[in-house]
C-alpha cells in the first residue's frame, strides 16, 4: 500500500486578497476566493453528502506555471480539501479510519507537510472551539471512544490503555516536550534503532487515561514548544513536533501494542520573505536541511535507489517514509496565493512523489501470555532433530507378536515398513504408544524414559537369548544417551556463542553510539557550517549579495582555513560597498534630502574635525561624529545616507580598511575641501567645467553667517565622506571611486 497523499487548502488570510488566488481545486473556480478566516467560523454543519461529493470530484490541484501564465500544471493525490472544507470533515475522510486499525495493531503515522503558514498546525493541534479542533485532539477521542466500545464489548475482558510521548526536533536536536525547558540538555536526546524502528532514548511516555487528562497535558507540553514569529508566520512552529500515541489493549490470551504519530512538521520558508534575524535563519536553516533531505529522500525511494539518505536529517530518521510499517497519511498544506507560487510547485512535487512510496502494511506482532510455553531448547530449534521411529512402525524382519485369543482381530495389519520422523516431538512420552508386549522387565522403566527409542525389539521374541536383547537395549540407551550428549554439549556451545554475539552486538552498539556522538558534534557544526553556504549560495544566486555575505561570514567559523571562503567574503564586501553608495547616489530622495538639510545645518571644517578626532573627543572609523555638538549633523548624515551607514557600522561588514577613512580618502576630501578649482580639476575623471561646478556647489551650501545674532561667522560646507561627496550635483558613484583611484595615498 502507498503512502496517502491529501492536500488541504488553506483559507485566505485577511492580508491576503482575491485577486492574487492562483490555485485551483477538482473542478472550482479559483480556490476559495468567497472564503475568508474572518468568515471561517460561519461554516458549519456539512452533511455527509456533501462530504462524499467532495471525495468524489476529481483531486487535482493546479497552479499557472510561472514562466507561462497561460500553462497550468496540475498535480493528483488521493483528497483534496479546499477552504471550505472543516476540521471535522477533513478528520472524517481521512484520519477516522486509521483509528480502527491502529486499535487492531497496526501502527499509523500522519504528518503535516507545506510551506510556513501553510496551516500545518491549524490541521494538527487546531484551535480551541470545539469546532476548531484538529486531527491530534480528535484523533485522541476517536482512540478513546473505540477503547471504550472494545472494552465494553468484551464485558471487561479487554482492557485498553493509551500512553503519550511528545518531543520536538529543534536545530536537528531532539527535545523531549513533557520536559520543561530547562531540563534540556545541549545535546539533546539520542535515537537508537530498534528492531527495525527508530527510537527516542530517554523519552518520557504518559499514561493518559482520558481526553481531559490529554487536554491538559498536551496544552502544558505545546507551551515547551518552540514558536516564534517571523514575517510569514506570527506563531510558526520552529521545530518539527512528534506526538506518540502507544495504544496497549490487554485481552486474556495475547497484549498487542500499537503507536499513532501525529507529525507537525516545521515549514520550509523563502528567507528572501521571512527577514529572519541571526537565530531565525539558524533554525531556518536547521528546517529547510531536514525538509530537503526529506525531498532526497523520497526522491532516491522512487528512483528505487540503493542509498537512501535518512540518516542525515533525525527528522527523516524518526518519519522512515517508506521503512515503516502500518499506514501513513501526508497532509499537504497549502497556501492558494501568488506569493507562494514557487514554494507551492516544490510541495506539490515531493507530495506528488510520496504518493508513490510503498509501505507495508503489516501489523505489530502481539504478544501472547499465559503459561509459559515450553521453549524449544537453546539453539536447538534450528538444529535438525536425530531421525526418530515413529512408535507404532514396527519391523517386518522381526516375527510377529502371538496373538491374545481374546484380542479382536480387527487390529490394523502390520505395517511392512519402518516410519521415522525427523521432526521434534512435543510430547514424545504419551504420544509413545508402548508395544503390547514384551514386557522387558528388565528395562522398562528405563525404556519409559526413552521415548524416543526405536522399537527394534522383535515383538514376542521372549525365546531370543536375553542376552542379546539386553545389549541391544543398552546399545539404543547408549546410542541416545550418546546423542543427548551431544545434543546438550551443542547446547552449550552455542549458547555460549549467542551470548558472544549478543555481547558483541553490545560493544558495536556502544562503539557505534560513541562515533554517533563524536560524529554528531563535529557534524552538527559542520552541518551548521554547510547550510550557512547552501543559503549564501541561494541569495547569491537571487543577487541578495548582503544576506549572501552575511551568510558566508556565519559560515566562516566553521571553515576557518578556507581562503576560496575569504575571498569570496571580500569580494562580496566590495560588491555590497559600492552597491550601497550606488544607492545612495541613485536615490532621488537621499540626494535631495541630503542637499536640503545639509544647508540648514551648521557645517565644520575638516581640520576642527581632524582636531577632534587627535583629541579622541570622537571615535569613529566610519567618518561619522560622536561628539555632543556633532550629533544632529551625524544623525543627519545617517538619515542622508542611512544604507551606507548601516553597512559602514556593520562590524562584519566593514572591514578595518574601510575606504571612507583611508589616508587615500582623506586626501581626497581635502582637495575637494580646499575648493581649489585648478586641484580638483587634476583629479581622474574630473575636468575643469566639473571642479567648477564642484566648488558652486559647494559654495552653495555654506552656511549664512547669523547677521542677528553675530554668533557665527559664515562657515563653509565642508564634504566629510565619499558618502557625502557622491551626493552633491554632478557627481556619481563612479566619479567618486574615480577620484579615490586617481588619488596618491
Ligand atoms: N483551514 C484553515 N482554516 C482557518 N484558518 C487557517 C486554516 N489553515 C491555516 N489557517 C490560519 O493560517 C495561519 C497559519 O497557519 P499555521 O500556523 O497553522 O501555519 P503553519 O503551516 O503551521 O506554519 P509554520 O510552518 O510557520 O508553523 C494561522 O493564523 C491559522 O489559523
Amino acid at each position: 500500500m502507498s503512502v496517502r497523499v491529501v492536500a488541504r487548502v488553506r483559507p485566505l488570510l485577511k492580508s491576503e486578497r482575491d485577486l492574487d488566488v492562483i490555485l485551483r481545486t477538482g473542478s472550482s473556480a479559483p480556490t476559495d476566493s468567497k472564503s475568508r478566516l474572518s468568515s471561517a467560523g460561519d461554516k458549519t454543519e456539512k452533511t455527509d453528502k456533501k462530504l462524499a461529493a467532495l471525495r468524489d470530484r476529481d483531486n487535482v490541484v493546479r497552479i499557472p506555471n510561472p514562466k507561462n501564465e497561460g500553462e497550468e500544471y496540475a498535480f493528483q493525490f488521493n483528497g483534496v480539501y479546499d477552504a471550505q472544507v472543516s476540521q471535522q470533515e477533513l478528520f472524517d475522510a481521512e484520519v477516522a479510519p486509521t483509528i480502527k486499525h491502529l486499535l487492531n495493531g497496526f501502527d499509523v503515522t500522519i504528518f503535516a507537510y507545506g510551506v510556513t503558514g501553510t496551516g500545518k498546525t491549524h490541521t494538527m493541534r487546531g484551535g480551541k472551539t470545539l469546532a476548531d479542533r484538529g486531527v491530534i485532539p480528535r484523533l485522541l477521542s476517536g482512540v478513546y471512544r473505540r477503547s471504550k466500545k472494545i472494552e465494553k464489548d468484551s464485558e471487561g475482558e479487554t482492557n485498553v490503555q493509551v500512553a503519550l510521548s511528545y518531543y520536538e526536533i529543534y536545530n536537528d536536536k531532539v527535545y523531549d516536550l513533557f520536559e520543561p525547558p530547562e531540563k534540556r540538555t545541549m545535546a539533546g536526546l539520542p535515537l537508537r534503532d530498534n528492531g527495525g524502528k527508530t527510537v527516542v532514548c530517554g523519552l518520557s511516555e504518559k499514561p493518559c487515561t482520558s481526553l481531559k487528562e490529554f487536554e491538559q497535558l498536551y496544552d502544558q507540553a505545546n507551551t515547551n514548544r518552540s514558536t516564534s514569529a517571523t514575517k510569514l508566520n506570527a506563531h510558526s512552529s520552529r521545530s518539527h513536533a512528534v506526538l506518540g500515541v502507544k495504544v496497549t489493549i490487554t485481552s486474556p490470551d495475547k497484549v498487542r501494542v500499537s503507536t499513532a504519530s501525529a507529525i507537525d512538521l516545521a515549514g520550509s520558508e523563502d528567507n528572501r520573505r521571512t527577514e529572519n534575524d541571526k537565530e531565525r535563519m539558524v533554525e531556518s536553516a536547521s528546517i529547510n536541511k531536514s525538509l530537503f533531505v526529506l525531498a532526497q529522500c523520497v526522491e532516491a525511494i522512487n528512483k528505487k535507489q540503493h542509498r537512501i539518505p535518512y540518516r542525515e536529517s533525525k527528522m527523516t530518521r524518526i518519519l522512515s517514509l517508506g521503512q515503516n510499517n502500518g499506514l501513513t497519511v501526508m497532509i499537504l498544506n497549502l497556501a492558494p496565493v501568488r506569493s507562494y507560487q514557487l514554494d507551492t510547485i516544490s510541495s506539490l512535487n515531493v507530495a506528488n512523489r510520496t504518493r508513490k512510496i510503498e509501505v507495508r502494511e503489516v501489523e505489530n506482532d502481539p504478544m501472547f501470555k499465559g503459561p509459559a510455553r515450553p521453549a524449544p531448547r537453546p539453539s536447538v530449534a534450528g538444529v535438525r532433530q536425530p531421525l526418530r521411529a515413529l512408535t507404532a512402525s514396527v519391523n517386518v524382519n522381526m516375527p510377529a507378536p502371538p496373538k491374545d485369543p481374546a484380542e479382536k482381530d480387527d487390529s490394523k495389519p502390520v505395517k511392512a515398513f519402518s516410519v521415522y520422523s525427523d521432526k521434534p516431538q512435543p510430547k514424545p512420552t504419551s504420544q509413545l504408544r508402548k508395544p503390547d508386549a514384551p514386557k522387558r522387565t528388565s528395562m522398562s522403566n528405563t525404556a519409559s524414559h526413552l521415548p524416543t527409542k526405536a522399537t527394534r525389539q522383535p515383538l514376542g521374541a521372549q525365546s531370543a537369548s536375553h542376552q542379546a536383547d539386553i545389549s541391544a537395549a543398552k546399545i539404543e540407551e547408549m546410542v541416545e544417551r550418546k546423542v543427548e550428549a551431544i545434543m546438550a554439549q551443542r547446547a552449550v556451545s552455542e549458547q555460549s556463542k549467542q551470548s558472544q554475539i549478543n555481547e558483541l552486538n553490545e560493544q558495536l552498539q556502544k562503539r557505534l553510539e560513541q562515533l554517533e556522538q563524536r560524529i554528531d558534534g563535529t557534524e552538527d557544526a559542520r552541518a551548521e557550517g554547510l547550510s550557512y553556504l547552501l543559503m549564501a549560495k541561494q541569495h547569491q544566486a537571487r543577487g541578495e549579495d548582503s544576506s549572501a555575505l552575511r551568510m558566508y561570514q556565519l559560515a566562516a567559523p566553521h571553515f576557518p582555513h578556507n581562503t576560496k571562503l575569504a575571498g569570496k567574503i571580500a569580494t562580496l564586501k566590495e560588491r555590497v560597498h559600492s552597491k550601497v553608495w550606488e544607492q545612495n547616489a541613485l536615490s532621488p530622495k537621499g540626494r535631495l534630502g541630503s542637499m536640503l538639510s545639509l544647508k540648514k545645518e551648521p557645517s565644520h571644517t575638516l581640520g576642527k574635525r581632524q582636531a577632534q578626532d587627535v583629541d579622541g573627543d570622537y571615535v569613529d572609523r566610519t567618518g561619522g561624529f560622536s561628539s555632543d555638538e556633532e550629533v544632529p549633523r551625524h544623525q543627519h548624515k545617517k538619515r542622508a545616507s542611512a544604507k551606507l551607514a548601516q553597512i559602514e557600522e556593520d562590524p562584519e561588514v566593514l572591514d578595518s580598511e574601510d575606504p571612507s577613512v583611508s589616508p587615500r580618502t582623506l586626501h581626497l576630501l581635502s582637495i575637494i575641501n580646499s575648493r581649489d578649482v585648478s586641484q580638483i580639476k587634476l583629479l581622474k575623471g574630473v575636468g575643469a567645467k566639473k571642479a567648477e561646478a564642484l566648488v558652486d556647489c559647494l559654495c552653495e551650501m555654506d552656511q549664512p553667517s547669523d547677521t542677528d545674532s553675530g554668533a557665527f561667522p559664515e562657515s563653509q560646507y565642508q564634504v566629510s565622506s565619499l558618502a557625502e561627496l557622491s551626493q552633491l550635483k554632478g557627481v556619481g558613484v563612479k566619479t567618486v571611486e574615480n577620484m579615490r583611484q586617481g588619488v596618491l595615498a
